[in-house]
């Protein structure tokens, strides 16, 4: 069934789906677990987004930073003499600890790669070489990863127009946030590349938080108390469990996983999420807002390029075929 092809016409466009493919308006928000009828009458004060893998696209960057780090590693074994099948024993770890899937050549679910800061993969990193028989320092280890500068400054949005679509939570009163393990600097040259630098009320990255980041609700807590809100008042959306886990541990209103990163429906739902939708395009069917306010400070053109945030984009497409088809 799920493999015939058919075409729709899909708001003025087409595109092929496989026959079963949701759309914005067919998907069944009630068929993804823990969410009734009744949670769609929550509506946040503050929606917390993460960053990487919720807003914009970081696999590329992350498999740069994999791929730079592991030539420096081999580039130290050599210097050192170390053999070559030891030096394969030692990049193998080296991936292992930081979650590295080298068959598939991507991040392992929720793996410190995609969910900690860059302090916690650097200090996992430095471990495991050492603790596979490297003599190497922090410092050198730290110094590689310096050296690649902001590995994070060519991410793309993973949504079409997205400074629209956090205008049209904006529109309905609701405060923006973003709550992401990546620096600050990096941070600030993602925003401003997706020119939504103006539409993020409060924003707090992995290096302001200390040892206190995701999973930690301590990120969370800081976020409610500057803008005045309570946890409860907040919707907390990630692609990691470190996201769902900082959520449910700092107790928010409502938890939403999104598959466009590197975490897992399975692993998002047993960490807490309330709800997993394919990308964060799914949001604005999720609560019950009205599109009016919307049009009168826009064109109906506008609202309908928000109901197609998730029709064209090959990373949705992506998602939704791993919300139809999960990982396990
Ligand atoms: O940069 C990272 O390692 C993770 O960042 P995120 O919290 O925005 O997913």
């Amino acid at each position: 069934m799920r493999s015939s092809i058919n075409f729709l016409t899909y708001h003025r466009k087409l595109f092929w789906f496989p026959s079963s493919m949701i759309t914005m308006d067919s998907f069944d928000f009630t068929s993804v677990a823990r969410y009734d009828d009744e949670n769609r009458t929550f509506l946040p004060k503050m929606i917390v987004f993460d960053k990487d893998g919720t807003l914009g696209d970081c696999t590329p960057a992350l498999r740069m930073w994999c791929s730079k780090m592991t030539a420096a590693v081999q580039r130290k074994c050599i210097d050192i003499g170390i053999s070559t099948a030891h030096a394969e024993h030692i990049i193998s770890k080296f991936h292992e600890s930081i979650g590295w899937d080298v068959v598939v050549d991507d991040v392992v679910p929720s793996a410190p790669l995609s969910a900690g800061t860059w302090d916690e993969i650097v200090d996992v990193s430095a471990a495991s070489l050492h603790a596979s028989g490297l003599t190497i320092q922090h410092q050198e280890v730290l110094g590689w990863h310096q050296d690649l500068g902001d590995i994070h400054a060519e991410d793309l949005p993973l949504i079409k127009s997205l400074p629209r679509f956090l205008q049209f939570f904006r529109h309905h009163g609701i405060i923006i946030s973003i709550c992401t393990s990546d620096d600050r600097a990096s941070t600030k040259t993602c925003l401003q590349n997706w020119e939504i630098t103006h539409l993020v009320d409060y924003s707090i990255c992995g290096d302001e938080v200390g040892k206190e980041c995701k999973p930690s609700p301590e990120p969370l807590f800081e976020l409610c108390r500057r803008a005045g809100v309570s946890p409860s008042e907040c919707l907390v959306v990630g692609d990691t469990s470190s996201d769902t886990q900082m959520g449910v541990r700092a107790g928010a209103g409502f938890v939403v996983g999104v598959l466009t990163g590197s975490g897992t429906k399975e692993q998002l739902f047993s960490t807490g999420a309330d709800i997993v939708l394919p990308s964060i395009g799914f949001l604005k069917g999720l609560l019950p807002l009205s599109t009016e306010p919307f049009i009168r400070y826009g064109s109906i053109a506008d609202v309908m390029d928000i109901d197609e945030f998730d029709s064209t984009d090959e990373h949705i497409f992506k998602a939704k075929n791993e919300l139809m088809y999960p990982r396990f």
